[in-house]
């Protein structure tokens, strides 16, 4: 499970520094964790080619950016889709970084489709001290090999009750609002979220984007064309039915990394 350290330089930390979540102060109790929306994108909006595969984007340097990230937030969440499509690490792999800092990986798994093994990655990760254990986030109750796995390596799965049926066609399996106290109830302060399509365009919904905090996106240089994975969230109306911007960022940096560049804000309407 060796994979080549990253180096990331130090001064890229000050740029990015205003959309980093606080330090968590012992006698706050937030009811949700600081939640950063972060991912890598190309021209034409696109996470990778086509569902189900996984397309590099991000050059060294803004991958280690994201690999900074990582080990400045307490925990990193990503949709089933992606756990499938990647079989990714959601760990920290600049050189150096202890076990403390690196991020809860969660993956939010409603009918538990991940099939997860002893040799998925995040469990091998866990199991060598190079990650943590991971969490999933379910509606029914997983198969008991699959629990077994997730608990040998110390990681817990949360059956959450399903909602009741949808109002809108967009409502997700379980509310974000939901997700997100669930997870501070259990100690995670600030939270990473990396994606997939489906994730971050539920996120970007009217509803549910005053629950991010800051949005952290690498551009790359490459266009992938139609039928890949969108970020596209839905559309906005106003009271007479015009269409308006879903929203636009406030308090913008854009950061040149390499050939990509790193868009920092914050969505408007946040305080
Ligand atoms: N370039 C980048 O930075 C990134 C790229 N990717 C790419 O994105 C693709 C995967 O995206 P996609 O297929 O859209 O899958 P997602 O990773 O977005 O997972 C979607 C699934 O997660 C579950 N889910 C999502 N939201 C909720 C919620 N609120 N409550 C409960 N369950 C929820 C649902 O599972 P169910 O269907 O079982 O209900 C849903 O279908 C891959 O190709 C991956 O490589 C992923 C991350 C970052
Ligand atoms: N930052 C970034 N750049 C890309 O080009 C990507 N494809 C992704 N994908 C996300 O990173 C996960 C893979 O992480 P590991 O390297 O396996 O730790 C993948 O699952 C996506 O969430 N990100």
């Amino acid at each position: 499970m060796s994979r080549p350290p990253l180096t990331f330089a130090p001064h890229h930390s000050t740029l990015i520094a205003p959309y980093m979540p606080p330090s968590p102060s012992p006698s706050s109790h937030p009811r949700k964790p600081h939640t950063t929306l972060t991912f890598a994108t190309s021209l034409d909006s696109n996470l990778a080619l086509s569902p189900g595969t996984q397309t590099p984007l991000s050059g060294p340097l803004s991958k280690a950016l994201t690999h900074y990230l990582r080990s400045r937030h307490t925990a990193i969440l990503i949709g089933v889709g992606t756990a499938i499509a990647d079989d990714p690490s959601l760990n920290c792999r600049i050189a150096g970084v202890a076990l403390e800092h690196q991020p809860r990986p969660v993956v939010l798994d409603p009918h538990g489709r991940w099939p997860i093994s002893a040799t998925s990655s995040v469990v091998q990760l866990a199991r060598e001290g190079q990650g943590r254990a991971p969490w999933i986030i379910t509606c029914r109750e997983l198969e008991a090999e699959k629990r077994e796995v997730v608990e040998s390596v110390g990681g817990q799965v949360f059956v959450v009750s399903p909602p009741p049926p949808p109002k809108f066609p967009l409502a997700t399996p379980i509310s974000w609002p939901h997700i997100l106290a669930l997870l501070s109830t259990h100690g995670i302060t600030s939270l990473m979220i990396e994606g997939g399509g489906t994730v971050i365009n539920t996120l970007l919904h009217p509803n549910n984007m005053a629950l991010v905090d800051s949005v952290i996106v690498t551009i790359a240089p490459v266009w992938l064309g139609r039928g890949g994975v969108q970020v596209c969230p839905e559309a906005r109306a106003d009271e007479h039915g015009a269409k308006v911007p879903v929203s636009r960022l406030r308090d913008v940096q854009w950061v040149p990394l390499g050939e990509d560049v790193v868009l920092c804000g914050r969505p408007a309407g946040r305080g």
